[in-house]
């Protein structure tokens, strides 16, 4: 017996020589929000189409609410779908395009309508029952969307990317309104995207996806401050890396050795062995950066190539005394520091993680 909604373990889905889907497991607990983020192409759709089984898996089970459903047709998951295009039937009202799927159910006429003014209140659309699609914005055809879903009372709600057919500022209202919901509801949702910032700010845990597999599951803080793969820093947020070797410290403790020879200390939340390539990782907003010189441990000196202004934040490419290029951003309290300066930058150990370099370690 398992508390999960969803179980997906090792599943694989091919086509002919191309390999989509390559052992993909991970699970979404009950009333868990989990997002598969990846760039195009990753295997996310895929993935959540064989979960809603309009896709047959390779290999590998499928299990929803713990029943295994690999070999079930859609109609028996008891799963609720939105997708990015709506798909609502343009020649029916709000309200029978909510109705419909309880009609198809032979529901009685009471019931669904119940159901429809439950569904249509909770998105916020009571009063526009009787309108056509066409009469609606995009924000509110997705809307009616979510609401025929929702009236089905789905155990577990599936979304691909539903939002990305919005423009930016109703992209920003929707998925405030989406997160309130489904916490409200406390509704199951597994929901695809490749828009970082949609599947942080959502989700409970992100199931971050490159080439068909599964790089890493976690918490968003966790993913953005512990990546576990070089593809995880670079794909989420921003992030500098510089390529050393890794080397023991005082205590235990790990630092890397930069090409200038010079030695940072930093933490390792996976095992390194000294000697090994490595990739020291940065994050912009860590550092901070002055034009006053500085000694000490990691501390790194170069010279500023492009100052940008963006108001709160200043933004800076510095080239290093080692030659790398680092990327600062700090907030607007400081002095604004012009091209060509030459600048300190100091980064803490805690905010220097070592990741393997990969196929290593
Ligand atoms: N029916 C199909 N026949 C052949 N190849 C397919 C089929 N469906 C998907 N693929 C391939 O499988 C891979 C994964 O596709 P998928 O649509 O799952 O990616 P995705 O991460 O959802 O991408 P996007 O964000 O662009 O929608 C791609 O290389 C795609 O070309």
């Amino acid at each position: 017996m398992s508390d999960d909604a969803i179980q997906v373990s090792g599943v694989v889905k091919r086509y002919g020589a191309t390999t989509a889907v390559d052992n993909v497991s991970f699970n979404v607990a009950q009333g868990e929000f989990v997002s598969l983020l990846g760039p195009s192409g990753c295997g996310k759709t895929t993935t959540l189409r064989m979960i809603a089984g309009f896709v047959e898996p390779t290999a590998g089970a499928l299990r929803v609410n713990d029943r295994d459903v690999t070999h079930l047709p859609p109609e028996k998951r008891e799963l609720g779908f939105v997708f990015q295009n709506y798909a609502l039937w343009p020649h029916m009202t709000v309200a029978e395009n909510v109705g419909f799927g309880l009609k198809l159910r032979r529901k009685s006429r009471t019931f669904i309508r119940e159901k429809i003014a439950e569904s249509l209140s909770v998105t916020g659309l009571s009063g526009y029952e009787d309108r056509l699609p066409r009469q609606l914005s995009g924000g509110q055809q997705q809307r009616v969307a979510l609401a025929r879903a929702l009236a089905l009372e789905p155990q577990v709600l599936l979304m691909d990317e539903p939002l990305s057919n919005l423009d930016r500022a109703l992209r920003v209202t929707m998925r405030r309104e989406l997160k309130e919901l489904q916490a409200r509801m406390k509704m199951t949702t597994l929901y695809v995207t490749h828009d970082q910032e949609e599947a942080l700010s959502l989700s409970n845990r992100v199931v971050i996806m490159n080439k068909g597999r599964v790089e890493q599951v976690a918490a968003p803080y966790e993913l953005y401050e512990n990546p576990a793969t070089s593809f995880v820093a670079d794909f989420v947020g921003i992030t500098n890396f510089l390529e050393g070797s890794a080397v023991g410290v005082d205590g235990g403790s790990m630092g890397v050795r930069l090409r200038s020879g010079q030695v940072l200390r930093a933490v390792a939340k996976t095992a390194v062995t000294p000697g090994a390539e490595v990739r020291a990782l940065i994050r912009p907003e860590r550092v901070t950066l002055t034009t006053k010189p500085v000694d000490g441990e990691n501390v790194l000196s170069g010279q500023v190539i492009l100052s940008e202004y963006f108001g709160a934040v200043l933004r800076y490419s510095v080239r290093l005394d080692g030659g790398e290029i680092l990327r600062a951003e700090v907030h607007n309290f400081d002095n604004f520091v012009e091209t060509g300066a030459k600048v300190w930058i100091c980064v803490l150990p805690e905010h220097l993680r070592i990741i393997p370099q990969e196929g290593q370690g």
